[in-house]
Order: C-alpha cells, then structure tokens, then sequence
C-alpha cells in the first residue's frame, strides 16, 4: 500500500507537534521515521493510522482519501514499544485474536497461528504463555499478531527499545526478512540511525515537527542537505578548501605519517576502530580509522604527522 502525507499538520493544544509534513511512502517499501526524543516521529505514526485527529492537511492511502476512515478500515496494524498483548494468554490465542474478531474458522486460525510461529521463528511456543516467555519471545508474539492481521501496512513504533543492543538487532533482521517475505509497506519508528542506515529503503529525518530530509540511507548519510542532519549522523570536520569549507567525516580523514604539520593530540581505542584527535593549522581536526591499521602505522600521541581527505 502507498501513502501519500500532504501539509499534515497536528496540534496538542497549543503546542504544534506536526508542521506541515509531506512525504510518500510507496508500496512496499521500509521507511523509517528518525530524530530525537520528542520531534513527533510517534505523532506522524499515530496520525498514519487513524488514532489522532490532525488540524490540517492529508492522507491518502493507494490513493484515497483517509479523513473519515476509522483506524480498523485503514488496513495499518500498529506495534508499539508495551506490546499490549494479553498476558494472560498462551503465545497462539495473542496471535489468533485478530482472527477470532474476524471469526476466521479455527482451524484455519490454527493454520496461521502455526505458519505465524514459524516465520517468527518460534515453532512449537502456541500453548507457551505470554508471562511465561522472555522480552525478545514477546517481542516476536507482538509481530506475529500483527501479521496475523494481514495488514497492508505494519507500523512499529519502537518495539525493540526496550532490548539489549544484541537482541535488537537480531528483531530487526527478522521486520527485515519479514519485509521482503511478505513486501508489507514498513513504517518504522526509532532514534537509532544505524538501526535506520541499515534496515531502511529511505530514512526521514525529522526535527521539531519537521522533516529535515527524506532520502536514501546513502544520500541522507553522504549527501545531507545540512549541517543539522551531517551532525545527526555522526562527528563533521569542517575544512576549508580555498573559499569553501567541506564537511568532512572522520572516517575520511587519512594520516600521513610523513607529513608534520599536525600534532597527534589523543588517541581513543574503540575496539575496532580508533578516533585520533589532530591539532592542525586548520584546527581540531578528528580522524577514524581501524585500530589494527594505526598499530601498523605505528602512530602515537605527540607525534607530528600530516593528513588528507580521502
Ligand atoms: N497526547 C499528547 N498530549 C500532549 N502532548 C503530546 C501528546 N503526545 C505527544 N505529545 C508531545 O508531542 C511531542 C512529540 O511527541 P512524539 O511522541 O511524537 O515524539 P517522538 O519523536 O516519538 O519522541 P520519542 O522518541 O521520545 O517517542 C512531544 O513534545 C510530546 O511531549
């Protein structure tokens, strides 16, 4: 399903959260909504699927019109960071109950709760109860009822803040591999850029109820549109290059160990990689590069080296 947001704009109060965003999602694409705590990437979600009133502008889905169609009509499930499911309950009711509102005959529920389980990779957990299974378990069970849905648009906001960094990754191969499976239009809400850079079609990059630019993983981290969003996705060096200055990454800064116009000023391991601070006649200028390639270079605090754009 395609989404067509026009000038949307909505308001707490007085406080306007949404101003005037415009974006398309096409079909069957993974969108992520990015930014900091409270720009209003929830707000956008939320208005996507019908559970907000917006002030002003629109949205369309395959092309109509989505003023006065209740969220159930939409065909837009939404996930959210507290799954909301009923814990009460086994694994295989959570997933089922979708279809028992739908009164789907129960053996084809059975069906599908089962080929549910398998995509999400936990075959054999229907009679498992909710209380009874891990956060990452949960988490899975949540994506499982949503899909149950048949949904032709997953919106999830957040769902996997609440893990640890492995695990989190590992949920968000499996949205990936359930993207492509079933080529559900993705919206995905998250302050993580590398969980966006890496699962995402196109990133929105959003700030203060506006959307500061809406591209490519690749465009969006080497062609930003502006110093805020450069910024957003990691450290800049700013250089000047005769009348211009360029925004630089730290990543494609090299050393030179034959020149001596700079001063090795601070060398921070970081595992694979380190970060090495230059004083240079420009300035502080911050260099990344692989730890085992500075050990070959054999570069050390004090020492005078030169440096190039790579
Ligand atoms: N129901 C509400 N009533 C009043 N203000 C709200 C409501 N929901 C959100 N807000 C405010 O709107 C702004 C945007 O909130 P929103 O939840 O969309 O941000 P977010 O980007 O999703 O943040 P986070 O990453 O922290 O979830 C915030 O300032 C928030 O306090």
């Amino acid at each position: 399903m395609g989404v067509r947001i026009g000038e949307l704009s909505v308001s707490f109060g007085r406080t306007r959260v949404l101003k005037e965003i415009s974006m398309e999602i096409g079909d069957g694409e993974f969108v992520s909504l990015l930014g900091a705590s409270g720009c209003g990437k929830s707000t956008l979600l939320k208005s996507i699927a019908g559970l907000l009133e917006t002030e002003s502008g629109s949205i369309e889905m395959n092309g109509k019109a989505m003023d006065n169609i209740s969220p159930e009509k939409r065909g837009t499930v939404i996930v959210f960071q507290d799954l909301r499911l009923f814990p009460h309950m086994t694994a295989g009711k959570n997933i089922a109950f979708p279809l028992s509102i739908k009164k789907v005959p129960k053996e084809r529920q059975k069906e599908t709760v089962k080929r549910l389980l398998k995509q999400v990779q936990l075959s054999g957990y229907e009679n498992r109860r909710i209380r009874e299974m891990s956060g990452g378990q949960m988490q899975r069970v949540a994506l499982a009822r949503s899909l149950a849905a048949e949904p032709r648009l997953l919106l999830l906001d957040e769902p996997f803040s609440g893990l640890d960094m492995r695990l989190r990754m590992e949920m968000g191969e499996l949205v990936r591999k359930l993207h492509r499976e079933n080529g559900l239009t993705t919206v995905l809400v998250t302050h993580d850029k590398q969980e966006a850079l890496k699962f995402s079609d196109r990133i929105a990059l959003m700030s203060k109820g506006r959307i500061l630019q809406y591209d490519t993983p690749q465009e969006i981290f080497r062609h930003p549109v502006n110093r805020e969003v450069a910024e957003y996705f990691g450290r800049m060096n700013y250089i000047r290059d005769g009348e211009r200055e360029i925004g630089v990454r730290p990543f494609d800064i090299r050393i030179l160990p034959s020149g001596n116009d700079c001063t090795v000023e601070e060398i921070v391991f970081m595992g694979e990689t380190v970060e090495i601070r230059l004083g240079t006649p420009q300035g502080m200028v911050y260099c990344v590069m692989m730890s085992k390639e500075l050990d070959e270079m054999g570069v050390e605090v004090g020492e005078r080296v030169g440096f190039r754009v790579f």
